[in-house]
C-alpha cells in the first residue's frame, strides 16, 4: 500500500461539509508542507552544488591524473544472505579489456552503493524495487545516469557492442565518460533551475465538452474562460493570478513560432480579457497558446492561485479527440506541468480519447487528479460512481488507491454565483491545492531527487570500481617493482664486472693470436731460409732435381714449392686464429649471457669463423696475379706468394749465390743484414761469380739464360786489376784456373741440394725486408701477417663483445625503463587510490544527505 500524500485524508464517497476548523487545519497543513519543501529545496540545491563539484573533480581527475575505466558487472554467482542485506557475487570487467574479470560482491544496502573485492555495492532498496517494477526483472547494478551506450549498428546487438567496446581504447572511453559528465552537469544546471522555481502549472484536461473550462471557471469563482455545449476551446489557456502581470488584467497572445517571455513584447500581442471569448472563436482551428492574467477576488486561503505561497497557473487545455490528443498528451508530459487535472463527464464516463491519454499520462506522473463533472445530473450517483472507480483502477492504479483525495464527483456549473459552495466542490478545491503544492514538490523536488540520487550512485559505482581497479594497479607496479628493482641493481653492478670480462677477453684473444701468428711464420721462414717447406702437407713437397740441363726449372719449380708452403704457412696462422677467435667469441657470449638477466631472450647469433680473411680472399680474385694479394701486396707478404711473378721470377743467384759465400766468409756484420737484391749490385760479387764460371764456356749457356761476353771480359778485366805486377799475372793464371774448376765442379754436384737453400734464404731474405719497421726482428712478411690476422681477429672481437655490451645496455635501458613506469605507475595508482577512495565516501556521504530527505 503506498503511502497517501495527503496529511488529512477526510475526503470519502459522500463527503460531509467542511467546518472551518477543518479547513483550517488543511491550510496549516499546507504551510507544513511548504516548510518542507523549503527545507527540502536548500538541501537539494547543496546536494547539486556537491555534485557539481564532484562531477567536475572527476572530469578534472579524468583529464589530467588518471583515465577513469569503465567497469561492467555481470552475474557471477548470486547469493542471499537475509532479507536486508543482501549480497551477489558479481563479476566486474572493464569495457576497454573485457577479459579480465575480477569478482566482486556487492552488498545492498540503503544509503550507499559501491564495489568493493570483499563487499560491494548496495543500493537503495527502493530504488532496487521500483527498478525491478518498472523493469520487470530483477535489480540490476548497471549505470542508470554515466550509462554510455556502446552498441553498435542499428540493432545494436549485445555481440556487436562487445565488438566494439574491446576495440575501443581506454582513452576513448574515458572521453565518453567526460561527455557524460558534462551532460549530467548541464542536466543538473537545468534542475537547479527547475528547482529554484517557484512556480507550479497544472493542466486541466479530458473530454471534449466535459466541462474543462466551467471548472477553470468555478476554480477561479468568476467566468474567464468561454463556456460553450459546442467544442469550442482549440488554445491551451494559461491563468496566472494577475500578481505576476503586476497586478493587470490582461491576455498575453503567444506569437506562433515563439518563446513566451513576460517581458519580451516581441513574443505575445496583448489583448484584454473581454476578447478572450472572440478569438478563441477566431482561432478554432489553430492550436494557440493564450496567457491569462486575472485576479482571484478571494482570500490568499480561499484561492488556489492567489494561494500566498506559490505561483500555481491553470491550463484549460482542448477536449481530447483525435486531433489534440497527441498535442495534449506532450503538453502533459513536459516537466513543468505539476499535476494533471483530468476532467471526465458523468454521463459519458471514459471515452477513447479519454483513456489513451490516462495510460500515457500515468506513466509519466503516477497520481493524477480527476474530477467527474456533471454528477448532479446523474440519477444513479452510486452506480455512477462504482462504474468510474473501476475504469479508475484500471487505467491508473495508484490514482485508484488515493481515490479520496485524488478522484471528485462535482458539479462545476452550480459554484458561480451560488453561495455557499457545495461541499463537495470545497473538498475538491482543499484536495486539489494540497494536492498541487504536495505535488509541487513532488514534481520539482522529485526529479531533482531521483536524478541525483541515480547519478551519486552512478559516481560511487564509478569510484569504488576504479579504486579496486587503482589498487590492483598499485599491487602490480609493486610486483613489478620487486621483481625489475634487483634485476635492475644486479646489471648495474654487473655491467663494469661484464665490461672488464668483455675488455680482458678481447685483450687476451688478440695477444694470443698476435703471438701465436708470429709462432707459425717465424718458424715457417725459418724453415725456408733453410730451404725446407714452411709446412708439412701431404701435396706439398719439393720437385725432383731434374738435372743439370733444367737446372732453371728446376729453380722455378724450388721458388714456387717453398712459396706455395709459406701461403699454406699463413693459411695455418689464419686456421689457428680462427680457432682462437673461436674460442673467443664463445667465451664473450657466454660472459654476455652470464651477465644478462633470466628470461632474456639470449642471442641466437653464430660466429662463422670461415668468414674471417674471406674479403681478402674475394679481393684477391678480382686482381691481376702480380696485384693479387692486397694485404700483402705493399709489404710483399706471404697470402698467395705463390702466384706473385715478382717473388716467382727466377734469378742466377737462385743457383749460385756468391755474394752470400762471400758473405759469409768475408762480410761484416751490419752487410750480413742486407738485402741480397743490394747485393745483386755488387761489382764484386758479381765478378767472382762471373769469372767462377768464365772458366767454363759450356756453362754461359744455363738453362737457355746467356752470360754476355761482356760481363765476362768485364770480369776477367777487373779481375786482373787485382793483380798488378806480371809476376802475379805469371803464377797465379794457373792457380785461377784450377781453382775454378774445382769450384765449378763442386758447385755442380751440389747444385740439388744448394739450390733449395739458395732459394729459400733468397725468399727468406726478400721477405723479411722491413723498409718501415726495423725493430721487428721478424720483419715485414711475419710483422705484417701478424698485424693483418691480429687486427682481423680484433674485429672479430670487437664485434661480438660491442654486441654483448649494446645487448647488455639495452636490455638494462629497458630494465631501468621498466622500473621508472612502475614507479610511475606506483605513485599514480597510490594518488588514484586515494583519490577515488575519497570520492567514494565524499558522494556516498551527498548521497546519504539525499537518503535522509526520505521520500519527497
Ligand atoms: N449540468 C452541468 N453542465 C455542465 C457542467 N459543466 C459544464 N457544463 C456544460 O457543458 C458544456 C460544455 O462546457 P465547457 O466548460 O465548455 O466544456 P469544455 O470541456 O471546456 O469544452 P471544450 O473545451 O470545448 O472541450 C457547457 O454547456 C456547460 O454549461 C456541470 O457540471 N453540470
Amino acid at each position: 500500500m503506498a503511502q497517501s500524500y495527503f496529511p488529512v485524508r477526510q475526503l470519502s464517497a459522500s463527503p460531509a461539509p467542511l467546518t472551518p476548523t477543518l479547513e483550517k487545519e488543511k491550510q496549516l497543513d499546507a504551510e507544513e508542507v511548504q516548510e518542507t519543501f523549503i527545507e527540502q529545496k536548500k538541501k537539494i540545491l547543496q546536494s547539486i552544488d556537491d555534485t557539481t563539484s564532484i562531477l567536475s573533480n572527476f572530469k578534472d581527475f579524468n583529464k589530467s591524473s588518471w583515465v577513469v575505466r569503465y567497469p561492467r558487472f555481470r552475474d557471477a554467482e548470486a547469493e542471499s544472505s537475509g532479507k536486508r542485506d543482501r549480497s551477489a557475487r558479481r563479476s566486474m570487467s572493464f569495457v576497454d579489456e573485457p577479459t579480465v574479470e575480477t569478482t566482486v560482491t556487492q552488498r545492498r544496502k540503503v544509503g550507499t552503493r559501491s564495489v568493493s573485492l570483499s563487499s560491494v555495492s548496495t543500493i537503495n532498496e527502493e530504488d532496487a524495487s521500483e527498478e525491478s517494477k518498472e523493469n520487470g526483472a530483477s535489480p540490476n547494478f548497471d549505470f542508470r545516469v554515466l550509462h554510455l551506450d556502446l552498441k553498435l549498428g542499428p540493432n545494436g546487438s549485445s555481440s556487436s557492442a562487445t565488438s566494439l567496446v574491446s576495440q575501443l581504447e581506454k582513452s576513448s572511453i574515458a572521453n565518453l565518460l567526460d561527455d557524460r559528465f558534462s551532460v549530467a552537469m548541464k542536466h543538473m544546471d537545468k534542475l537547479r533551475v527547475r528547482v529554484e522555481d517557484t512556480s507550479s502549472k497544472v493542466l486541466v484536461t479530458g473530454d471534449l465538452n466535459a466541462g474543462k473550462s466551467t471548472l477553470v471557471n468555478a476554480l477561479m469563482r468568476r467566468e474567464v474562460m468561454p463556456v460553450d455545449q459546442q467544442p469550442c476551446t482549440t488554445a491551451f489557456c494559461e491563468v496566472h493570478d494577475a500578481a505576476e502581470n503586476d497586478g493587470k488584467e490582461e491576455v498575453h497572445l503567444v506569437k506562433e513560432g515563439s518563446i513566451y517571455s513576460i517581458k519580451d513584447e516581441s513574443t505575445f500581442t496583448r489583448a484584454s480579457i473581454a476578447d478572450l471569448e472572440d478569438f478563441v472563436a477566431e482561432n478554432e482551428n489553430a492550436e494557440r497558446i493564450v496567457k491569462l492574467y486575472v485576479r482571484d477576488p478571494r482570500s490568499p486561503s480561499e484561492s488556489l492561485l492567489n494561494n500566498g505561497i506559490a505561483d500555481i497557473s491553470l491550463i484549460d487545455a482542448p477536449g481530447l479527440n483525435r486531433d489534440s490528443l497527441k498535442t495534449t498528451a506532450l503538453f502533459a508530459r513536459q516537466e513543468e506541468i505539476d499535476v494533471v487535472v483530468f476532467v471526465v463527464s458523468a454521463e459519458n464516463h471514459f471515452t477513447l480519447s479519454a483513456r489513451e491519454f490516462l495510460a500515457s499520462a500515468s506513466k509519466e506522473k503516477a497520481y493524477l487528479f480527476i474530477v467527474v463533472n456533471k454528477y448532479e445530473q446523474i440519477k444513479n450517483k452510486e452506480k455512477c460512481r462504482r462504474s468510474v472507480l473501476e475504469q479508475i483502477r484500471e487505467l491508473s492504479p495508484r490514482t485508484y488507491e488515493d481515490a479520496a483525495d485524488l478522484v471528485h464527483f462535482v458539479d462545476s456549473s452550480s459554484v458561480l454565483g451560488v453561495e455557499p459552495t457545495s461541499s463537495s466542490f470545497t473538498s475538491l478545491e482543499a484536495s486539489l491545492r494540497s494536492f498541487v503544492l504536495l505535488k509541487r514538490s513532488k514534481s520539482k523536488l522529485h526529479p531533482a531527487a531521483t536524478y541525483l540520487s541515480h547519478l551519486l550512485s552512478d559516481v560511487e559505482l564509478l569510484a569504488s570500481s576504479n579504486a579496486i581497479l587503482a589498487k590492483a594497479e598499485l599491487q602490480r607496479a609493486k610486483d613489478d617493482l620487486e621483481r625489475s628493482r634487483p634485476i635492475l641493481e644486479g646489471m648495474k653492478s654487473n655491467n663494469d664486472i661484464l665490461l672488464e670480462g668483455l675488455e680482458h677477453v678481447e685483450e687476451e684473444g688478440t695477444s694470443t693470436v698476435s703471438r701465436r701468428t708470429r709462432e707459425i711464420l717465424t718458424d715457417a721462414l725459418e724453415k725456408i731460409g733453410c730451404g725446407e717447406l714452411a709446412v708439412k702437407r701431404p701435396l706439398l713437397s719439393l720437385p725432383p732435381y731434374p738435372g743439370l740441363l733444367r737446372v732453371w726449372d728446376y729453380v722455378h719449380d724450388v721458388r714456387k714449392a717453398l712459396l706455395t708452403s709459406l701461403d699454406a704457412a699463413v693459411k695455418s696462422a689464419e686456421d689457428d686464429a680462427r680457432g682462437s677467435t673461436s674460442t673467443c667469441v664463445t667465451r664473450i657470449q657466454d660472459l654476455g649471457d652470464r651477465y644478462l638477466p633470466e628470461g632474456v631472450e639470449r642471442s641466437r647469433r653464430v660466429f662463422m669463423p670461415e668468414a674471417m680473411f674471406s674479403r681478402i680472399r674475394r679481393t684477391s680474385r678480382r686482381h691481376s696475379s702480380k696485384d693479387a694479394i692486397v694485404a700483402g701486396s705493399t709489404y710483399g707478404l706471404g697470402i698467395g706468394l705463390a702466384h706473385r711473378q715478382d717473388l716467382l721470377e727466377t734469378s742466377f743467384l737462385d743457383i749460385f749465390d756468391a755474394q752470400h759465400h762471400f758473405m759469409v766468409y768475408f762480410g761484416d756484420k751490419e752487410s750480413k743484414g742486407s738485402s741480397s737484391e743490394e747485393m745483386d749490385f755488387m761489382p764484386s760479387a758479381l765478378s767472382l761469380a762471373s769469372i767462377g764460371l768464365s772458366g767454363l764456356g759450356a756453362l754461359t749457356v744455363v738453362g737457355g739464360k746467356v752470360l754476355t761476353v761482356r760481363s765476362i771480359l768485364e770480369g776477367a778485366i777487373r779481375l786482373a786489376d787485382l793483380f798488378h805486377n806480371e809476376t802475379a799475372r805469371k803464377w797465379a793464371a794457373p792457380v785461377l784456373g784450377a781453382f775454378t774448376i774445382g769450384l765449378s765442379v763442386y758447385v755442380i754436384l751440389e747444385l740439388p741440394n744448394t739450390i733449395p737453400r739458395t732459394v729459400g734464404r733468397r725468399i727468406h731474405s726478400s721477405l723479411t725486408k722491413s723498409e718501415s719497421d726495423s725493430e721487428h726482428a721478424e720483419g715485414a712478411f711475419v710483422g705484417e701477417n701478424a698485424k693483418r690476422i691480429v687486427r682481423e681477429t680484433r674485429k672479430v672481437l670487437r664485434i661480438a663483445s660491442w654486441e654483448q655490451r649494446e645487448r647488455f645496455r639495452a636490455v638494462m635501458e629497458e630494465c631501468t625503463k621498466e622500473v621508472k613506469n612502475a614507479e610511475e605507475l606506483q605513485r599514480q595508482s597510490e594518488k588514484a587510490r586515494e583519490w577515488f577512495v575519497h570520492t567514494q565516501e565524499r558522494t556516498a556521504s551527498v548521497r546519504g544527505e539525499m537518503s535522509a530527505l526520505g521520500d519527497l
